[in-house]
């Protein structure tokens, strides 16, 4: 009989099983009816003949979860960017604020977008920055439970870091991709802040995964938070701060509102779901700790040295760590 598929964590019990032997240092979660199946039923030495087989079994079946989720979560990385430059084309994101420089553009005739500018094209490519990291942490839990279920969920970025490489060096340019991700339309701008938002997912992925709140933070101020400061900086920004006039307390005061808000949030998907097991009588004080580092990192005048897309989960990664010592 197959082994019943791992899920995790909804399940209860806890069995000692890897893709790549039955001895692993790390438990996974596996499904009750695991624990009773009839494979399972039986002298200790007829299991013991069994084993190889049950774990194999269920390594196949964790092979083909994991990548059915890869596909299914590179399917979602590719449609993103492509709706946004479809809502664009068709003018569907909302117009209602105001543009630097007031402009009729006709992208299907690829209009030079380096005329473009203002918060029309900027909004739309923020509103990418802000969905496609959180959505990408959220669609964590549809991989296996197993322990190298991380690498395949670290293949999307991966991917999607490769195609900006591609892009951004005009191998193959995809206009697409360029129009939805840039501020100005130029592809060589591909390899700066979108290349070191999609290393950032790699990090998160490969370091911190599910089993802790620093990745899931760091991805949270670095999408959440610095998104959402861009948006509500450029509509609202008028009070500029007093060591950095290109940036404003409308978007310093929002990061740190939404980043916090959005970290609280991901903290306790992921703990409902059994992957953290947060004490909520402390958490709440150092997200506010580690979301304020995250605030005043990206409001200092380094953005010329040094890419938000990195400064940013950087000093969250630190300060999180710090904070929650795993
Ligand atoms: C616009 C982006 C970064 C620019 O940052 P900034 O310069 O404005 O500070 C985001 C680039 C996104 C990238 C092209 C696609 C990343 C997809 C991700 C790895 C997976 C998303 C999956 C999810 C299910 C949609
Ligand atoms: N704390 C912040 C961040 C951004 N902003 C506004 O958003 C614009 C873009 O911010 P940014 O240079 O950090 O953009 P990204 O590097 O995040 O793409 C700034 O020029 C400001 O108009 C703000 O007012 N306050």
């Amino acid at each position: 009989m197959a082994a019943t598929l791992p899920i995790s964590p909804i399940s209860h019990k806890l069995c000692r099983s890897s893709r790549f032997g039955h001895n692993a240092s790390t438990p996974r979660f596996c499904s009750p009816i695991f624990s009773i199946s009839p494979c399972l039923i039986g002298t200790a030495s007829e299991l013991r003949a069994r084993l190889p087989l049950v774990s194999s079994a269920v390594t196949t079946n964790s092979i083909l979860h994991d990548v059915g989720a890869t596909v299914a979560v590179l399917g979602g990385a590719y449609a993103l960017v492509l709706s946004f430059d479809s809502l664009t084309k068709r003018n569907v994101i909302p117009q209602d604020f105001k543009t630097e420089t007031e402009i009729i553009i006709n992208r299907n005739n690829n209009t030079s977008l380096s005329h473009l500018s203002g918060f029309y094209l900027s909004l739309s490519r923020k509103l990418v920055h802000i969905l496609s990291g959180l959505l990408f942490v959220l669609s964590w839990p549809i991989f296996s439970g197993s322990s190298e279920a991380r690498y395949f969920a670290a293949f999307v970025p991966l991917v999607n870091g490769l195609r900006l490489v591609i892009n951004g060096l005009s191998i193959s340019p995809n206009s697409t991709l360029i129009k939805s991700v840039t501020r100005e339309g130029r592809p060589e701008e591909l390899l700066k802040g979108p290349l070191f938002y999609v290393i950032a997912l790699l990090v998160s992925v490969l370091f911190f995964w599910r089993k802790s709140p620093v990745g899931m933070i760091s991805l949270a101020m670095m999408c959440g938070g610095d998104g959402i400061a861009d948006i509500m900086g450029r509509k609202f920004g008028s009070a500029k701060l007093p060591y950095n006039p290109r940036k404003s307390w409308a978007g310093s005061i929002s990061m740190f509102i939404f980043g916090f808000f959005i970290s609280i949030g991901l903290l306790y998907y992921y703990s409902s779901l059994g992957y953290l097991h947060i004490n909520w009588d402390t958490t709440f004080g150092k997200v506010a700790i580690v979301s304020m580092v995250a605030t005043v990192v990206e409001s200092l005048p380094i953005t010329d040295q040094l890419d938000d897309n990195v400064s940013v989960p950087l000093a969250t990664i630190l300060a999180a760590y710090l904070s929650f010592g795993y």
